[in-house]
């Protein structure tokens, strides 16, 4: 395998200083328990995000939001309905979105309707490594929402769903990798806290909505979405001394991210 590349100062503040000024408006059909802390995490960085749930209103919004995020985290039946009017509206609307596919693989429903989201054309895929290998129906999953297995043992899984999809795939881990099948860029830094707190991935995953909304190379820009979380999460663990303190110091250096070109 060739390396995998890395992303430049550059090429990140770029795509964080877009993002910053487009603002991009990003609804969220995410689970029960990352609501607030999702929300929290795209208004540090001042994107708008709105939870629109309800079938009806679902496809109006996905019509004329910036971004879509699907998490299938906390899904019922209903949701599932929900969040299919909603993909439709996005897809006919050309309006990006991006999947979550939360402890896809050892049960059914989420695990159904994965499998048939990937046949509506996701801008992005955003999991972890068990989610990853799972969906490219590689293993049975992780246990429950948290991964078993390191990124780099999903990569290929990744490439491949790529591939097959026509999408962007990226799994994180200790360290994030971001590929689109044929060029792959990998994402270190964090810190282990971000597993011992809920919402990181899911939070991640909106931002990586937010940021396939911008114009440019997605792939460069869902590669800056996994740094400025990562580089925010490594600052946040400097100062804090346990998951409570690292969760605020985790926004705010989200909000005072600067990132020399
Ligand atoms: N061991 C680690 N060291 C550093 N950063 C990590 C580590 N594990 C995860 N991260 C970071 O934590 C964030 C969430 O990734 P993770 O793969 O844990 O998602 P997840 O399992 O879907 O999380 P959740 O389900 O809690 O939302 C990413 O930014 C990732 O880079
Ligand atoms: C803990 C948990 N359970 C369902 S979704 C979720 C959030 C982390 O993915
Ligand atoms: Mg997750």
């Amino acid at each position: 395998m060739t390396q995998p590349d890395l992303l430049s100062s550059a090429q990140l503040a770029h795509s964080l200083q877009l993002l910053h000024q487009q603002t991009p408006l990003v609804h969220c059909m995410t689970n029960d328990v990352v609501q607030t802390f999702t929300a929290n995490v795209l208004l540090a960085l001042r994107a708008s995000p709105a939870m629109v749930i309800d079938a009806t209103e679902a496809a109006q919004f996905a019509g004329f939001a910036d971004a879509l995020l699907i998490n299938v985290g906390t899904l019922t039946c209903d949701r599932r309905d929900a969040m299919l009017a909603a993909v439709e509206a996005a897809r006919l609307a050309g309006t990006p979105w991006t999947l979550d596919p939360v402890a896809v693989g050892a049960l059914t429903l989420r695990s159904a309707f994965c499998q048939q989201l990937l046949s509506l054309q996701p801008a992005a895929i955003r999991g972890n490594a068990s989610e990853i290998l799972a969906l490219a129906n590689q293993t049975a999953g992780g246990r429950g929402v948290d991964s078993v297995h390191q990124a780099d043992a999903a990569l290929s899984a990744a490439q491949q769903l790529a591939q097959a999809h026509q999408t962007l795939v990226a799994v994180t881990g200790e360290v994030d990798y971001i590929t689109d099948g044929t060029r792959t860029l990998a994402v270190a830094g964090g810190s282990p806290l971000m597993t011992r707190v809920v919402g990181t991935g899911c939070a991640l995953s909106a931002v990586v909505a937010a940021f396939a909304s911008l114009p440019g190379d997605r792939l460069l820009h869902v590669a800056a979405a996994c740094r400025v979380m990562s580089l925010a999460g490594e600052q946040a663990a400097r100062s804090a001394t346990g998951p409570g303190s690292f969760v605020a110091a985790f926004l705010d250096n989200l909000w005072t991210l600067e990132v020399a070109a």
